[in-house]
C-alpha cells in the first residue's frame, strides 16, 4: 500500500492510526460504561470493553514504536464491529445508523484508497439488509431510508478518495520541486539528505554495510563555461546528467553542487564500486557532449567511499570530498577510494 504513497502522506496516516487507536478506545469504553449502568445492554458493553482495549493495545504499539501492519486493519474492524453491534442491537430511533456513515472515511483515512472501497462495498452490503428489516415501521420507509443511506455513505467515501488523490498530486508536485534539481533533474541535496536520515534509521546492518558513494566532479569545468559560454555549460551538465542515468536508477543520482553529482551504490562491496565508477569514468571520457552544433569533451575525477552507519551528512561530505580531491591533485580523469586509486 505504502509503495505509491509520499513520506508525507504515510506520515498522516502514522499520525491518524495513533489518535485514532487512543480516542476510540476510550470512547469505546466510556460507551461500556453506559450500556452497563443506564441502557443495561451487557452483551453491547462487552463487545466495547474487548475492542476498546484492543485499540487502546494498538495505541501502546505506537507509543512503543513498534506497529505491525496487521494493525491498521485489525483497528478498523475493531471500530466496525463496534459500529455495526450498536446499529444491530440498538433501538434505530437512538439514531445509531449515523454512526455507518463514519466506516468510508475511516477506511480510506487508515488504507488505501483501493482498499478502502473494497471494505466500504463489503460492510455496505449487511448495513443494507439490517437498516431495511429494522426501519420497516411506520416511522420510516424502509427502500427509501436503504436508499438514502447508501448515497450518503458511498458519497462520504467519493469525497475521501478526491481528497486524498488530490493530496497525493499535489504533494508529489512539492516533493519533486523540493528535491529535484531543476536545471539537470537529478535529485538535489534536500533529497541527499532525507536518504542519510533513511539510512541511519532504516536501512539494515548488512545493506549499510555494502553502501558505498560516488562523487564525481567534472574537470576544468570553468573552461567549458568561459570557452563555449554559460548555456553551453549548462547543456553538458544536462547530458552528463543522462549519460549517469545510464548507469544507475534516477533515485540514486543527485547533483549536489555546480559541477559535482554523487551517485548512490546500494548492495556494492568496495572493489565493484571502483569498478562501477571506473566504467563512468570511461564512458564519460569517450563520450562528446553537444550544444549548439559545438562538440565538447569532457573528463571526471571520482571520489568512491564507503557510508558508515551514524555518519553525519557533513562528516560524509568530507570524507568523499578527500577522496575526490586526492583524484584531481594526482592529475584528474581519474576515480579514487581511500588508498587505492586508479590513474589514466
Ligand atoms: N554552466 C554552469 N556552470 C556552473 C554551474 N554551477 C557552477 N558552474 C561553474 O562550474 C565552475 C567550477 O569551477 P571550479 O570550481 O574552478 O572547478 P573546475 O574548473 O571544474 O576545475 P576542477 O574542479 O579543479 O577540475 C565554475 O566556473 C562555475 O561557474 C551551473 O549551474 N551551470
Amino acid at each position: 500500500m505504502h509503495a505509491k504513497y509520499t513520506p508525507s502522506l504515510i506520515e498522516t496516516k502514522a499520525m491518524l492510526h495513533k489518535w485514532l487507536s487512543l480516542i476510540s478506545g476510550l470512547f469505546m469504553w466510556c460507551f461500556a460504561a453506559v450500556n452497563f449502568l443506564i441502557l443495561h445492554q451487557p452483551l453491547l458493553g462487552v463487545v466495547e470493553i474487548v475492542c476498546g482495549g484492543f485499540n487502546l493495545f494498538c495505541f501502546y504499539h505506537v507509543y512503543r514504536d513498534s506497529v505491525k501492519t496487521w494493525h491498521s486493519v485489525a483497528l478498523l474492524l475493531s471500530i466496525t464491529t463496534v459500529i455495526f453491534c450498536v446499529f444491530f442491537f440498538a433501538d434505530l430511533r437512538a439514531g445509531s445508523v449515523f454512526w455507518l456513515l463514519f466506516l468510508p472515511p475511516l477506511y480510506c483515512l487508515l488504507t488505501s484508497t483501493k482498499s478502502a472501497l473494497i471494505y466500504s462495498i463489503a460492510f455496505a452490503i449487511p448495513a443494507a439488509v439490517i437498516l431495511f428489516f429494522k426501519s420497516d415501521t411506520d416511522a420510516y420507509i424502509a427502500w427509501r431510508a436503504v436508499t438514502n443511506f447508501l448515497i450518503t455513505y458511498f458519497l462520504s467515501y467519493l469525497i475521501c478518495y478526491l481528497y486524498q488523490k488530490q493530496y497525493l498530486v499535489r504533494d508529489l508536485s512539492l516533493q519533486k520541486m523540493a528535491f529535484q534539481d531543476p536545471l539537470t533533474g537529478a535529485r538535489n541535496r534536500h533529497a541527499l539528505k532525507l536518504f542519510f536520515y533513511d539510512f541511519n534509521k532504516a536501512f539494515t546492518k548488512q545493506q549499510q554495510e555494502d553502501t558505498h558513494l560516488l562523487i564525481i566532479d567534472i574537470d576544468f569545468f570553468k573552461r567549458v563555461n568561459d570557452a563555449f559560454g554559460h548555456d553551453v555549460g549548462d547543456a553538458v551538465l544536462a547530458q552528463m546528467t543522462e549519460l549517469l542515468h545510464l548507469y544507475a536508477d534516477s533515485d540514486v543520482v543527485y547533483r549536489i553542487g555546480g559541477e559535482e553529482f554523487l551517485i548512490v551504490l546500494k548492495e556494492h562491496t568496495a572493489q565493484q564500486a571502483l569498478n562501477f565508477a571506473e566504467a563512468i569514468r570511461k564512458h564519460v571520457e569517450d563520450a562528446v557532449f553537444h550544444s549548439k552544433e559545438q562538440e565538447i569533451k569532457v573528463t571526471v575525477s571520482i571520489g568512491v567511499a564507503p557510508l558508515h552507519r551514524d555518519q553525519t551528512f557533513r562528516d560524509f561530505l568530507r570524507a568523499a570530498d578527500k577522496n575526490l580531491y586526492s583524484a584531481k591533485h594526482k592529475g584528474r580523469n581519474m576515480v579514487h577510494c581511500d588508498d587505492t586509486s586508479k590513474a589514466h
